[in-house]
């Protein structure tokens, strides 16, 4: 059976994850491990969290990390979303703009495979491109409430409205899923 072990603490982002891959098969088992987490790019951020993971772990692993990169702040939040998340909410994300007429965003998730310890992370990334918007749809997961994609994958709903295959078929952690699945299929990874 296929399979590979998912290193997060975020219930939400496996549940996307077992979603996306319901239909290929691959089985995804799940650990918190605690890591930190470094300052720098995203490519930095991914390739340190799943370094440290797989030394922890002492086997192969993949950890996911996501980012919300506004355009008028040259990419900032960036990977530090999730304290600007937490501290500062949809309402204070959207306050982060005000001043500048330019609200557009990229979502971006940086999937990583270790192949154990010792050996360096490959990165996969996928991008989805959107606009700030004030909340709209459930608070159930990060900022989705806030992130409305742009035509034409996007249809004026932002991630909160759409259901979940919806999201699921367009999103940053689709596109760089997709990709990390096809290199553990050519390459014979997965197990
Ligand atoms: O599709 C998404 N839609 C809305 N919000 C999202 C999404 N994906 C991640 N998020 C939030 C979670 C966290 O506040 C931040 C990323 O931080 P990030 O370090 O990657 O996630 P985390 O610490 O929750 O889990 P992990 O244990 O995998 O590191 O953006
Ligand atoms: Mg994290």
């Amino acid at each position: 059976m296929s399979s590979f072990v998912f290193v997060t603490g975020n219930a939400n982002k496996l549940k996307e994850v077992r979603a996306i891959l319901s239909s290929s098969g691959i089985q995804v088992s799940s650990q918190s491990v605690e890591v930190p987490e470094i300052q720098g790019s995203t490519q930095e951020v991914a390739f340190a969290k799943c370094s440290a993971a797989a030394e922890k772990l002492g086997t192969a692993c993949v950890t996911e990390d996501t980012a919300l990169c506004f355009h008028a702040l040259d990419g900032l939040p960036g990977p530090y979303i999730k304290d600007f998340m937490t501290k500062l909410g949809h309402d204070g994300l959207n306050k982060l703009l005000v001043g500048f007429d330019d609200y557009r965003a990229t979502a971006l998730c940086t999937f990583a495979y270790s192949p154990g310890p010792g050996h360096p992370p490959i990165l996969f990334e996928g991008r989805t491109e959107g606009r700030i918007v004030p909340p709209r749809g459930p608070a159930t997961f990060g900022w989705d409430a806030i992130f409305e994609p742009s035509s034409p994958e996007g249809d004026g709903r932002t991630y909160a409205e759409m259901d979940g295959e919806t999201k699921n078929g367009i999103s940053h952690r689709y596109k760089a899923l997709k990709k990390l699945c096809e290199y553990l299929e050519k390459e014979g990874n997965v197990e």
